[in-house]
């Protein structure tokens, strides 16, 4: 595991056990249990393809660890919202919200906010570490959350997922390598997301995904993310039967967030 990774998931170990402190598990869980109604996240990915469209989950991120803060001003409703209104034609599937603190600058409320602001569903985007964290989402209003293979056993992987199964919550299982891959493809999940971005050394490359992507069957929604900011990356992708894409900083650096992805993906 790379060094920055590991220091995340060694910071999120710790949270987690200070958060139990403040809400037990079993709290937490009944919490989560007693939210209803997820919203549709394979569903609206789905939908956009079959109109020939891409699927495009609009990051909302205020800043990463390797780019410092990418977009000062940050009003996550207003971001979401016109995520969710594009240019009126051209719009975003799904949203995906940095939730963690002190590596991305993110918080739970982002999450609240985006979500109340749009009918779109939306990714917790974090660094799962602890089957708490999946009730934590859920009670949060997340209706996906992101698993990392990078920071988690095949054991961990798959009580994660089946907690998020029966909390009817879609889960994003994100890869980086072949190896990471295989492991990956064990879970019942139809979502798979290849990272561009190599966590060790930050460096992205889409040829990540065009490689990997030969291992993974047709009955898988592979998402390309990371490292889209051109057209000519998203002919790329299209030609290679790529549909669904992962974006955060080409549209956070647009004053409006909603008609970039339009002109991206138009
Ligand atoms: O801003 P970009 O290069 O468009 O990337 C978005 C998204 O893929 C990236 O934020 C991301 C992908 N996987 C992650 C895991 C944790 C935190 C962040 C990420």
């Amino acid at each position: 595991m790379s060094d920055i990774l590991k220091k995340i998931c060694e910071v999120k170990v710790e949270e987690v056990a200070a958060a139990k402190k403040r809400m037990s598990f079993e709290d937490m869980r009944r919490d989560a249990e007693s939210r209803v109604l997820t919203r549709d996240f394979v569903g609206a990915l789905k939908a956009k393809i079959a109109k020939n469209q891409a699927a495009v989950i609009a990051e909302v991120k205020k800043a990463s660890p390797s780019k410092g803060v990418i977009r000062a001003d940050f009003i996550p409703a207003d971001i979401a919202q016109s995520y969710a209104e594009g240019d009126g034609k051209v719009n975003a599937a799904c949203l995906s919200v940095l939730t963690d603190r002190q590596f991305f600058q993110g918080q739970p409320d982002y999450l609240k906010q985006a979500r109340a602001s749009c009918l779109l569903p939306v990714l917790r985007k974090d660094f799962m570490v602890d089957p708490y964290q999946i009730y934590e989402s859920r009670a949060m209003g997340a209706d996906a959350v992101l698993l990392i293979a990078a920071c988690l056993d095949d054991a961990q992987m798959v009580e994660m997922e089946n907690i998020a199964r029966s909390l009817d919550m879609a889960v994003l299982v994100e890869v980086h390598d072949a190896e990471e891959l295989d492991r990956a493809l064990q879970l019942k999940t139809p979502l798979l997301g290849i990272n561009n971005r190599n966590l060790r050394t930050f460096e992205v490359s889409l040829q990540t995904t065009l490689d990997l992507q030969k291992r993974v069957s047709a009955d898988k929604l592979l998402v390309t993310e990371s490292g889209i900011l051109t057209p000519e990356d998203v002919k790329t992708m299209r030609d290679a039967g790529v549909n669904a894409f992962l974006v955060g900083e080409a549209f956070m650096r647009a004053d409006e967030p909603g008609e970039a992805l339009a002109k991206l993906f138009g």
